[in-house]
């Protein structure tokens, strides 16, 4: 069918707007649906339909599609690093609409790179998955838990049984009354793994349920803990736990952040340190999420797991004579450098900017790679902001580069 035909279609009630590429082909039947919201809501979808990339390569990303949203994108770096998946020089794409946060982690490496490099390391990688069940009462659940600590291996059997990448880590047993929580750890190689996890766990959970007297409830039972802040993820990790630092000698801090590595130290402990634990914050940090969302966004990444990236906590400290040492820990850093939204054109060249797309050698490599070049971004968006801060120029420099 035509757009014309699938308009007049839907207006009769023969086709709801969701069933139009099942008539047509995907840019035809996003096009009929801009046509179909612009005559419901008089709002012009030209910008919305100029779109680069094949709306049926966007298939398995997106429902009832009606164009793309274009976020702008800057580039950073380089950004050296001394890793353990990377090593050298990489830049990374951001993708943001705030005016000063490409300028300041940009500022934040060149810092870095003046300084001769942060150091980074992935510290663990797990995707974790926990399903809840209920049982009669509490004697249920302990013989539940105890079955599961002592055949952690029959359920990675079935776990492992339905992916080539994925290795089970581990299970761990959560009661409260009459419900158990089961979370499930997993390697997941360079997937971000979030569909992986699920329907490997899928499988483990028939087998739980067939051996013991736990029925399940729900696949999720919101110990993962996935999209919600949870202390769990800062305490245990979730996806890539990594770690960055770097050591700036104080000349260098003066040059690149106008002022002293005390200053900046100080705005750290009281701020990061002291101002989270008073507000209650997950996230000890000034404003990792900022780095991470951008490289999210431009990467491919699922953008609701920024609420994950921003467990990170910065701490600053001044050396023996007098230089600046920074460092930054995401604890659960949700990356992947295949599957998802990392298959899309404009996203697919974004890692190609990192260096990273596909799947590693050995797999698990690209996206440890992608993990730490986003952790080293993102301390140097840390030390940028704390030099801003430091320096009284936070507003100064949003006035001239954000409005
Ligand atoms: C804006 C700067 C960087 C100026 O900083 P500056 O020191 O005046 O810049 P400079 O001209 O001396 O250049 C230093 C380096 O900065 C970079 N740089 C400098 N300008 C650019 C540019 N236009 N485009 C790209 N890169 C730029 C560049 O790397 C350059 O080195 P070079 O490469 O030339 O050797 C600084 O004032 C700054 O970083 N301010 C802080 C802004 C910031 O971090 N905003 C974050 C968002 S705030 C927010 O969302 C969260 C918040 C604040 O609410 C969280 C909280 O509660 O704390
Ligand atoms: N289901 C859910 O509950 C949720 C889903 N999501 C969504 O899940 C998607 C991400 O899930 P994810 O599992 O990462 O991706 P995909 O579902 O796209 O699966 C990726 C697959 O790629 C294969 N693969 C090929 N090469 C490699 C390699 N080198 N390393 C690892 N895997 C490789 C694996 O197949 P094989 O397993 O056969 O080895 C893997 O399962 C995103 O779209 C996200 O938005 C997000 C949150 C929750």
């Amino acid at each position: 069918m035509d757009t014309d035909a699938l308009i007049e279609a839907v207006d009769d009630g023969e086709l709801r707007i969701h069933e139009l590429e099942q008539h047509a082909d995907a840019d035809d039947a996003a096009e009929a649906r801009r046509r179909l919201v612009t005559a419901e809501t008089g709002a012009d979808l030209e910008t919305i339909g100029e779109y680069a990339f094949g709306a049926a390569d966007a298939e398995s990303n997106v429902e009832n599609m009606l164009g793309a949203a274009q976020v702008p994108m800057g580039i950073v770096g380089p950004i050296e690093i001394d890793g353990g998946a990377v090593e050298g020089t990489r830049r990374l794409p951001l993708a943001t609409t705030e005016g000063a946060l490409v300028a300041s982690v940009n500022r934040g490496c060149a810092g870095i790179r003046a300084a001769g490099g942060a150091t980074a390391r992935v510290l663990k990688n797990e995707m974790t998955r926990a399903p809840v069940f209920r049982v009669d009462d509490v004697a249920a659940a302990g013989e539940t838990a105890a079955w599961v600590r002592a055949n952690v291996d029959r359920l990675a059997e079935a776990a492992e049984a339905t992916t080539s990448h994925g290795e089970l880590r581990e299970v761990t047993p959560y009661v409260v009354g009459d419900n158990v929580f089961l979370r499930f750890g997993y390697a997941t190689g360079d997937a971000m793994g979030m569909n992986m996890a699920t329907i490997a766990t899928e499988a483990a959970c028939e087998v739980v349920t067939s051996e013991t007297p736990a029925e399940l409830v729900a696949l999720s039972g919101n110990l993962c803990s996935d999209k919600k802040p949870a202390a769990i993820n800062s305490v245990e990790g979730r996806g890539r736990t990594v770690a960055a630092d770097v050591e700036i000698p104080r000349d260098l801090v003066e040059t690149y952040f106008k002022t002293t590595p005390e200053a900046i130290a100080e705005v750290n402990t009281r701020k990061n340190l002291v101002g989270s634990a008073k507000a209650g914050a997950l996230g000890f940090n000034a404003h990792t999420a900022n780095t991470v969302a951008a490289a999210f966004l431009a990467t491919g990444q699922d953008i609701a797991q920024v609420v994950e990236g921003a467990n990170a906590i910065t701490t600053v400290d001044v050396r023996e004579g007098g230089d600046l040492y920074a460092s930054l820990t995401i604890a659960s850093l949700e990356v992947g450098t295949v599957g998802g939204g990392t298959k899309l054109p404009t996203q697919t060249e974004a890692l190609e900017i990192v260096g990273v797309g596909g799947g590693g050698d050995p797999p698990g490599e690209n996206a440890d790679a992608l993990a730490e070049v986003i952790t080293t971004a993102a301390l140097a968006g840390e030390l940028s902001l704390l030099g801003a801060l430091a320096s009284d120029h936070l507003a100064s420099a949003h006035e001239e580069l954000g409005r």
